[in-house]
C-alpha cells in the first residue's frame, strides 16, 4: 500500500518536473525563433499563482546572491514598468521576451512594434479570458471579441459623439462647483489642508459618469435635488436610500466599486456566508447596485414603450435601451438585458477610477510644479476671462482648451503616469505565429504569445520624445519629470500608419489623441488611451471632463502643496520669499517620492490611504506658488 502510494506520488512529481521542463524548453525555443532579447523566469507573471504569492517568494530569492537574481526577478514583481523606470530596459533596448514554463511574453517600449499590434486587431487581439470576471453584470465591449465585441462595440459607440461630449462639458463643470466647495470647507475661506484629494477626484468622476451613464444628477454631500426634478429620476440622485434600499444610489454605486475586486474575486455564493465586515459591505453594495439596476432598466423599458422622447442628455443606458427596445431596433436586437445592465457597468468602471485618478495626478503635479500652474491659469484667464463657468460655450471653448497648457498638463500627467500602464494583447492562437518588422528585420512571434505594450515606458522612451536636462535630478534629461512645456516643442514625426492595419470604422471619436498646435508623437509613442479599434471609446468624454474641472478650478482658486508638517501656518505668514522655497522644496520633494509609490490593482493610483496632503487658495491669496519657480515666469 505504501509503495503504490509513493509510486503515485512519485508519477505525479515526475510528471510536473517533465511538463515543466518541456514547457520551458519549448518557450526558449519560440523567444529563439523571435531573435529577441530573452530572461527565463521560473514561473511566468501572469501565472495566477505566483500572481498571489510573490510576496513570499520575492524576499527568500532576495536573499541569495544578487548576480543570481537581478537580471529577471524585476519582472516577477508588480508594477515594474513603473517603478523600475528606464534602467530596467538598459539590457534589453526596445523588446524583451520573458519566457516561463507555462507562457512567453513580449513587453515592448518600441513604437513600431505598437503600432503593428494595435493596428491589427484580429491578430493581436485581446485575451478575454483574463475579462471573464468583468461579466458579472452582463457581457460588455470591454470583455468581448470577435463579432460578439463588434455588435457590443457598435451599440455603445453610438452615444460617444460631439452632442454628448458638450453634455458632459456642462455637467463636468456643474460637478466641479461640488469639488471645489468641499475643498473650501464650511467657511468657503479654503486655506484648509485636504487630504481627500484621492476621494474627492473619485467622487467627481463618480457623479460625472453617474450623468454620463444613467443622465442622473447625482449630488455632493450637503447639496439637493432641483425642485423641478424628474420624480422617477429624484430616486437615483436622492442621497437618502428609497424604498426597498438601504443605500443611495450613488453609495450603491461607489460601495460596488470600492469593493470591486472582493466583488470579481469570491464567489457570490461564498461572499454572502462570509462573517466579515468587508464581505457584509460588499454584499450590500452588490445587492443594492443590482436592484438599482433592475429598476432602472425596467423604467426605462416603460419609458420606451409609453413612447417618451429621450431626454437631451447623455445617457447610455437610457441609449442602449432605446436600441434593444426602440422602433429602429431591428439592428442591435440581439443585445440582452444582461447585455445592457453588463455594458453601463463596464462603462463606469472604466471611466470612473481612469478619469478621477488622472485629474487627481494632475492637481498634485500643478501643485508641485508652480511655473506650470501659472502658465495654465494664463490660459485659463485667456480662453475663458472671468465668465461664469455655466456660460462657457462648449463649441468656442474646446478647441482654444485642447491645444492650451491645461491638455498639455493632461497630456503630462498621461505621459508619466497613464492610468493603464501596461496593455495586454496576444498573438491569437488559431492565426498562428506573425511576423513584425522592428527596425527592418523581421522577427516571428509564436501563436499565443501574450503582448504588454508598455504605455509607461515607451512614453519615456528618448527615442521618441525631445529632452531637456532635468530641473530636479542634475545630470539627467527631463523624461522622468513633469514639463507641460515638453508639449510646446516642435514635433518632427510624422504619424506613421500601418499599411496592412484594420480600417473599419468601430464608432467613438475619430480626432487625434492630442491638439495638432501640441507636439505630436510618433504614432505608439503615446498610448493612454490605447490605439487602433480597440482604442477607448470614452477618451473625448475623459478629455472634455477633465479640461472643465482644471478651468473651473483654476479660474478662481490655486492649489498648493500643504507644509503643516514642517511649519504652522503663523511660522509661513512670518517667512520671506526665500524661506517659502526653501520650505516648499521639502513638500515637492516629498511629494515626488510618493507619486513614486503609485501602483495599478485596476489602475495606477495611490493605495492604501498614502496621499499627497494639498490647498486650494482662492488667486491672490497664495502664499508659496506664486513665489517658487519665479525665475521661469516669462
Ligand atoms: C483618463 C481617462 C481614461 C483613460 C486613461 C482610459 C484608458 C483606456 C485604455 C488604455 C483602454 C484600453 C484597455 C485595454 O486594451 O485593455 C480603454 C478602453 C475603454 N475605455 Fe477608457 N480610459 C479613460 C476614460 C474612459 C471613459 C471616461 C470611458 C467611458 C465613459 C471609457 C470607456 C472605455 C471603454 C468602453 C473601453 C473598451 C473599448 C473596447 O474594448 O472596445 N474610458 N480605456
Amino acid at each position: 500500500m505504501v509503495s503504490s502510494v509513493a509510486l503515485l506520488f512519485g508519477a505525479v512529481a515526475a510528471w510536473a518536473v517533465y511538463t515543466y521542463v518541456s514547457g520551458l524548453a519549448s518557450n526558449i525555443a519560440k523567444a529563439r525563433k523571435a531573435n529577441l532579447p530573452y530572461i527565463v523566469v521560473p514561473a511566468h507573471p501572469y501565472n495566477k499563482l505566483w500572481q498571489i504569492t510573490f510576496w513570499i517568494w520575492v524576499p527568500l530569492i532576495k536573499r541569495l546572491p544578487k548576480s543570481w537574481w537581478e537580471g529577471w526577478l524585476f519582472v516577477l514583481e508588480p508594477d515594474w514598468g513603473y517603478r523600475g523606470g528606464r534602467k530596467v530596459w538598459e539590457p534589453f533596448g526596445e523588446n524583451f521576451l520573458v519566457v516561463g514554463p507555462g507562457a512567453i511574453s513580449l513587453f515592448t517600449r518600441n513604437a513600431e512594434t505598437i503600432r503593428q499590434v494595435t493596428a491589427r486587431r484580429e491578430l493581436f487581439p485581446k485575451d478575454t479570458t483574463d475579462y471573464q470576471i468583468l461579466t458579472m453584470f452582463g457581457q460588455n465591449v470591454l470583455t468581448t471579441e470577435g463579432s460578439l465585441w463588434r455588435m457590443h462595440r457598435k451599440v455603445t459607440a453610438a452615444s460617444f459623439n460631439e452632442k454628448n461630449a458638450a453634455h458632459t462639458f456642462a455637467e463636468s463643470i456643474n460637478q466641479t462647483h461640488g469639488l471645489i466647495s468641499e475643498w473650501l470647507g464650511p467657511d468657503g475661506k479654503g486655506h484648509k489642508t485636504i487630504t481627500t484629494a484621492e476621494h474627492d477626484t473619485m467622487t467627481l468622476a463618480l457623479n460625472i459618469i453617474g450623468y454620463v451613464g444613467f443622465g442622473l444628477r447625482l449630488l455632493w454631500p450637503g447639496q439637493t435635488l432641483p425642485p423641478d426634478i424628474d420624480p422617477k429620476l429624484a430616486k437615483y440622485g436622492s442621497l437618502e436610500p428609497p424604498s426597498g434600499h438601504t443605500m443611495s444610489f450613488a453609495q450603491a454605486l461607489a460601495s460596488t466599486l470600492e469593493y470591486l475586486l472582493v466583488l470579481l474575486l469570491v464567489p457570490w455564493s461564498v461572499l454572502k456566508r462570509l462573517p466579515f465586515k468587508w464581505a457584509r459591505n460588499s454584499w450590500e453594495a452588490k445587492e443594492n447596485y443590482m436592484g438599482y439596476m433592475d429598476e432602472f432598466l425596467q423604467d426605462k423599458i416603460a419609458e420606451v414603450r409609453q413612447g417618451e422622447q429621450p431626454k437631451d442628455s447623455m445617457d447610455i443606458m437610457g441609449q442602449l435601451v432605446r436600441a434593444k427596445y426602440g422602433k429602429s431596433a431591428s439592428e442591435s436586437s440581439e443585445l440582452c438585458d444582461s447585455d445592457i445592465i453588463g455594458n453601463a457597468f463596464i462603462i463606469i468602471v472604466a471611466g470612473h477610477e481612469t478619469t478621477a485618478n488622472t485629474l487627481h495626478f494632475t492637481f498634485t503635479e500643478l501643485a508641485n510644479n508652480p511655473a506650470a500652474q501659472r502658465a495654465l491659469q494664463k490660459d485659463v484667464d485667456d480662453i475663458c476671462g472671468k465668465d461664469d463657468p455655466s456660460t462657457w460655450n462648449y463649441e468656442s471653448v474646446i478647441n482654444p482648451l485642447l491645444a492650451s497648457h491645461l491638455a498639455a498638463a493632461m497630456n503630462e500627467t498621461l505621459r508619466l503616469m497613464p492610468a493603464v500602464p501596461e496593455i495586454p494583447k496576444h498573438v491569437a492562437p488559431s492565426r498562428g505565429d506573425q511576423v513584425i518588422i522592428i527596425d527592418g528585420e523581421k522577427h516571428t512571434l509564436a501563436a499565443g504569445m501574450t503582448v504588454g505594450l508598455s504605455a509607461v515606458s515607451v512614453q519615456r522612451n528618448p527615442r521618441y520624445w525631445p529632452t531637456r536636462p532635468s530641473k530636479v535630478q542634475p545630470g539627467q534629461d527631463d523624461l522622468d519629470d513633469f514639463e507641460p512645456e515638453r508639449w510646446f516643442r516642435s514635433s518632427d514625426s510624422a504619424r506613421d500608419e500601418i499599411e496592412d492595419g484594420d480600417t473599419e470604422d468601430y464608432g467613438g471619436f475619430k480626432g487625434r489623441d492630442t491638439s495638432d498646435s501640441l507636439f505630436r508623437p510618433a504614432r505608439g509613442a503615446f498610448i493612454p488611451f490605447s490605439d487602433g479599434a480597440r482604442s477607448c471609446l470614452g477618451r473625448r468624454i475623459a478629455q472634455v471632463e477633465m479640461l472643465a474641472a482644471l478651468a473651473v478650478v483654476f479660474q478662481k482658486y490655486s492649489i498648493e502643496l500643504a507644509v503643516d508638517e514642517w511649519a504652522s501656518d503663523d511660522e509661513v505668514e512670518k517667512m520671506s520669499a526665500e524661506e517659502r522655497r526653501r520650505l516648499y522644496k521639502k513638500a515637492q520633494d516629498m511629494c515626488r517620492a510618493t507619486l513614486r509609490k503609485a501602483s495599478s490593482r485596476l489602475t495606477l493610483k495611490l493605495h492604501g490611504g498614502m496621499h499627497v496632503p494639498i490647498r486650494l487658495v482662492k488667486r491672490g491669496e497664495e502664499r508659496f506658488v506664486n513665489v517658487v519657480d519665479t525665475d521661469e515666469l516669462a
